[in-house]
């Protein structure tokens, strides 16, 4: 129970390190009011408050996740939509977006604030696709082991919003763009399909940065083990891999590893059957690092999504240690219901929305 609070305390100090809101306020310092907020994404209403509090009541626009859009002022628009496969909810926000983007005056300066899930909120197709296109091309790209990169540039094809497309449609005088990366290498053409992207031959003056990213959680993560006085033995960004690849290099360093706290960030990808059952990456992922540790004493991990949600479910990972692996675990596997197994072994990892959103973050101790 002990390491179980320990890795919580942890991996949530990592998150904290990253928080939509903290990330945003401290951006801003050297940033002129703008007219308009738009944000998108997971982290948008954590990004929202942040700007509000700094600059005043600012009209707003916030595209974001189911739940995801709670204590906002009554003044700001905000339209909740589906994910990770969109609803018609994202082509109205979609189209909210780019009407917003086009009525903006000539001098205008727009701020947006851009994070990870933007892909799947936010839609407005080609012409000629439907949203029965859209929710089968996502559907598709989830279940085949793809990387974001390689997800986003099949997503970029079916949109006018996404890969600076939002962006060419404003015809003000400046835009200020701030993500929250959930993406490798931190690129704004992958992050959200590139929602936030500057085009090219632009007219307006166009500023972006990146406010926050998994290694700025993973360094907090360490620095509060430790504070803790436990030696820091890895701090990588190596998830980005097939999940069976991953619990396979992994296994052998957690099984040996010593007294102290290793920090892995990334985002594995997850071949799922055709009817997958309960879970998410993170689930999926402790599942088969439950099996690489199984029987070992005095070694707990914890693997949670930092947005608070992993895949369709409400948990954001799972604490495991060497107890965990069991009888029905290899069929949760194979079965992509590492949930359901987990919940019964009463090791969900729960937090809720965090207001952030840079990718997973593992914490594992050895006491
Ligand atoms: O929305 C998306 O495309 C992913 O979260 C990456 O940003």
């Amino acid at each position: 129970m002990e390491q179980r609070q320990k890795a919580t305390r942890i991996w949530q100090a990592g998150v904290d390190a990253v928080s939509g809101y903290a990330a945003t306020l401290t951006a801003l310092n050297d940033i002129e009011a703008p007219d308009q907020i738009l944000a998108v994404g997971k982290a948008a209403a954590a990004m929202t408050r942040a700007a509000l509090d700094h600059f005043g009541p600012l009209p707003a626009l916030v595209v974001t996740k189911d739940g995801h859009g709670d204590a906002l002022p009554d003044h700001v628009r905000v339209i909740e939509a589906s994910h990770p496969v969109p609803d018609i909810r994202s082509l109205q926000a979609g189209r909210a977006l780019r009407e917003m983007v086009q009525s903006m005056g000539s001098s205008s300066h727009l701020l947006l604030l851009a994070s990870g899930g933007a892909s799947s909120l936010a839609e407005d197709l080609v012409p000629g696709k439907t949203l029965a296109n859209l929710e089968q091309l996502n559907r598709k790209l989830l279940s085949e082991g793809l990387n974001i990169s390689e997800m986003n540039a099949e997503r970029r094809k079916l949109s006018q919003i996404k890969g600076s497309g939002l962006l060419a449609q404003f015809k003000g005088a400046k835009a200020t763009v701030l993500a929250i990366s959930d993406v490798p290498g931190d690129d704004l053409n992958v992050i959200g399909s590139g929602i936030g992207a500057l085009p090219e031959p632009r007219d307006f003056q166009g500023v972006a940065r990146i406010v926050a990213s998994n290694k700025h959680a993973r360094a907090a993560a360490a620095r509060l083990a430790m504070a803790e006085g436990a030696p820091v033995l890895a701090n990588e960004e190596c998830l980005h891999d097939d999940l069976k690849s991953i619990a396979a290099r992994l296994g052998p360093r957690l099984r040996n590893m010593p007294e102290g706290v290793m920090v892995f960030g990334g985002e594995p990808t997850v071949v799922l059957p055709r009817n997958p059952g309960k879970g998410g990456r993170n689930q999926a992922l402790a599942l088969a690092l439950a099996r690489e540790i199984a029987g070992i004493a005095g070694l707990t991990l914890l693997v949670g999504g930092t947005d608070g949600t992993d895949g369709p479910t409400q948990a954001a990972g799972a604490i495991v240690d060497g107890t965990i692996w069991g009888d029905g675990a290899e069929k949760a596997l194979r079965d992509a219901d590492s949930g359901s197994y987990l919940e019964r072994a009463n090791a969900l990892f729960v937090t809720g929305p965090t207001g952030t959103n840079v990718m997973d973050l593992i914490v594992a101790i050895r006491s």
